[in-house]
């Protein structure tokens, strides 16, 4: 299973997100430059976490504008699965890739701690490897994660079960709209989540629960859908 990881001025997740598509398919993401304007054949492309282009104007907007996420769009339009976390949930919401914004934290506070969520959709591209309304647990870092959606949006987002992942037992930590976590695109093959699964995938970070959406988006799930 390959995949790629694409990298901005910023972005200080990326080398947390490469351990662990490493450790997990076994073999080392390529990477991709911002000014790339090609991506290699891979099966999961990843957009990781940090404050590309030190989050000005708004979280994502500027990345969103590079060479490389034309290039992300495209491979996304031809069914490539393409994963965004944190930053880069607000990256493909900026690119427009998935419905929706991230606002400022009803805190206004920057938030770094560990939150529950609970598998909204079990049957997404994604979520697979986990069953229907199981909680995990997943830490989270950001001071935009505020989820909002507008109401016709929402309804659909929510009616056609895009809603991937909630959080769970009064552990919303920026105020989204419906608790809402992560959202995956009407064609399924994007997801975007504000938690981090990728410091959650061994004993050595005190759990594996973030581990299922590596497996389930690689294809490594027992009970996987992706081929
Ligand atoms: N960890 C991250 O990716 C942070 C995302 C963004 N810079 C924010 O603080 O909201």
């Amino acid at each position: 299973m390959k995949s790629a990881v694409v990298l901005l001025p910023g972005l200080n997740r990326d080398r947390d997100m490469i351990a662990a598509l490493t450790k997990i398919s076994g073999s080392a993401p390529v990477t991709v430059w911002q000014t790339d304007t090609e991506i290699p054949d891979v099966d999961l492309i990843v957009v990781p976490g940090g404050f590309s282009f030190g989050d000005y104007l708004r979280c994502g907007a500027i990345a969103a504008r590079s060479p490389i996420m034309r290039a992300v769009a495209e491979k996304a339009k031809k069914g490539v699965a393409v994963l965004g976390v944190c930053n880069g949930f607000q990256i493909l919401c900026e690119a427009g890739l998935l419905p929706g914004a991230l606002m400022r934290n009803t805190s206004l506070k920057f938030v770094c701690r560990e939150v529950k969520l609970q598998v909204a959709n079990a049957s997404t591209r994604f979520t697979n490897a986990y069953t229907q309304g199981q909680i995990i647990r997943c830490p989270v870092a950001h001071h935009d994660g505020n989820y909002f959606a507008d109401p016709e949006t929402l309804a659909r987002i929510e009616g056609e079960g895009h809603v991937a992942f909630r959080y769970a037992e009064g552990t919303n930590p920026n105020g989204a709209i419906n608790d809402i976590a992560g959202i995956v695109s009407a064609e399924g093959n994007v997801l975007g989540l504000m938690p981090h699964p990728e410091n959650l995938i061994e004993p050595e970070h005190g759990g594996t629960d973030g581990r299922g959406i590596f497996e389930s988006a690689l294809g490594l799930s027992p009970h996987g859908l992706a081929a």
